[in-house]
């Protein structure tokens, strides 16, 4: 079934238009009817002949042989697949896309496919950005946290030891192709971890959209499909809006990082994978949550508030221990970190976030040490 909230999502950039496809359907099915298959729906943003999709060796068993299958009918497809997990988000990864397309003598007209969750799609968008300079990609995401973030927006890139996403390149894809039938097979840790990043759309933009979770959240966790569709297209709805106003983060995209300084923090300092991305963001949205309460903006209602609605979702909102210094010297790898100081994203109220560095250093002390080792 193709879901009619799908129709009109379009994300508008500098360098091009393109649709996000919201469908839920079996992807495991080649489907015979005109709309359905994975492939039918991307077929049309395929400009060339040349075909890589790259997916990781969970994925691929799942979801790759019914798209390989119906593609081949028409491209030359050939597949990359890459070891499953937050730790091989690395230059390897980058490199083994590189050889299957060096090997296959692919050039130019080559359109890459990253079928997985933001792992995939962060790497695969970054091999596209660099492959001879620029080739284009489309993105199926098949987690939540990538159907209402990551497949969006053309952030792309790999992690260096000592922070996040510190290698990569805005490039846009062709095409977002979110097909909800895939979240069926998503562990419920994974689901929970999307949350994260829906519930934070919620706090930095929209505090009636937090109420309507608020209600709507066990449905979500009992795997509603038609509820988590509607969540992702509102979330692809905010991010669309932000990433046409400001692409490449110089102003309000920005705001899309709340709780990222120190959830990012906690990624690289257990160790990529151990803390899922969107648990590290939810602890991190609620040390934000308290340095904005210390310095008078949120009520202390608030915060129990977002504290609730996290683990409403079964995410942490505990940080690990990290010392005060360690954590100050990883928040120094911040990609907002301007003229040597720390930026954050802090909430004045829910629903009104911003970016600020006029805070009391002593107060994000006072955070930073509550859970210190
Ligand atoms: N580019 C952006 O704007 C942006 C935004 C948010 C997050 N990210 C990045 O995205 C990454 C996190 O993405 P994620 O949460 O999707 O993690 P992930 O890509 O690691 O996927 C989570 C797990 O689910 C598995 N999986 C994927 N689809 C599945 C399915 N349908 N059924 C069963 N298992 C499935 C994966 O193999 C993996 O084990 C992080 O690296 C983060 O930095 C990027
Ligand atoms: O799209 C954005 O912009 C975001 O910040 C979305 C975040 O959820 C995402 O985790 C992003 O990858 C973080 O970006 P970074 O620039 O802090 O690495
Ligand atoms: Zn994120």
């Amino acid at each position: 079934m193709v879901m009619p909230f799908h129709d009109g999502l379009i994300v508008h950039t500098q360098s091009h238009d393109y649709p996000i496809v919201i469908t839920e359907q079996s992807a495991t099915e080649q489907s015979a009817t005109e709309h359905s298959s994975m492939a039918k729906q991307i077929m049309p943003y395929i400009s060339g002949l040349q075909v890589l999709i790259v997916t990781n060796d969970t994925v691929a068993p799942l979801y790759l042989k019914a798209l390989e299958d119906e593609l081949a009918g028409q491209f030359v497809v050939k597949v990359c697949v890459l070891p499953d997990g937050e730790q091989y988000k690395n230059q390897a990864s980058i490199d083994q896309i590189y050889d299957a397309l060096m090997t296959e003598h692919f050039n130019r007209d080559v359109t890459l496919i990253a079928l997985g969750g933001g792992v995939i799609g962060d790497m695969t968008g970054f091999a596209a950005a660099s492959f001879m300079r620029g080739v284009n990609f489309i993105q199926i995401p098949t987690t939540l946290l990538s159907q209402v973030d990551s497949s969006v927006g053309g952030k792309t890139g790999i992690n260096h030891p000592q922070g996040k996403n510190m290698i990569g390149a805005f490039w846009q894809p062709q095409m977002v192709l979110a097909d909800m039938s895939t979240l069926k097979t998503l562990p419920a840790r994974e689901l929970s971890a999307g949350v994260a990043e829906i519930i934070k759309y919620a706090l930095i933009m929209d505090e009636a959209f937090l109420t309507w979770l608020e209600a709507n959240l066990p449905a979500m966790m009992a795997l509603d499909l038609a509820v988590l569709g509607e969540a992702v297209k509102r979330c692809c709805q905010y991010k669309a809006d932000v990433v046409a106003q400001d692409e490449r983060e110089s102003g309000v995209r920005a705001l899309l990082n709340f709780g990222h300084t120190f959830g990012h923090v906690i990624e690289t300092h257990e160790g990529y994978g151990n803390w899922l991305h969107g648990e590290a963001v939810a602890a991190g949205m609620v040390q934000a949550a308290e340095l904005s309460q210390k310095i008078g903006w949120l009520t202390d209602d608030e915060v129990v508030r977002i504290k609730r609605v996290l683990e409403l979702a079964n995410l942490p909102i505990t940080p690990p221990a990290i010392g005060v210094d360690t954590a100050l010297n990883l928040m120094g790898h911040d990609k907002k970190v301007k003229h040597g100081q720390i930026r954050l994203i802090l909430l004045k109220s829910i629903g009104d976030a911003v970016m600020t560095n006029e805070f009391d250093s002593q107060l994000l002390h006072e955070v930073l040490s509550k859970h210190s080792a």
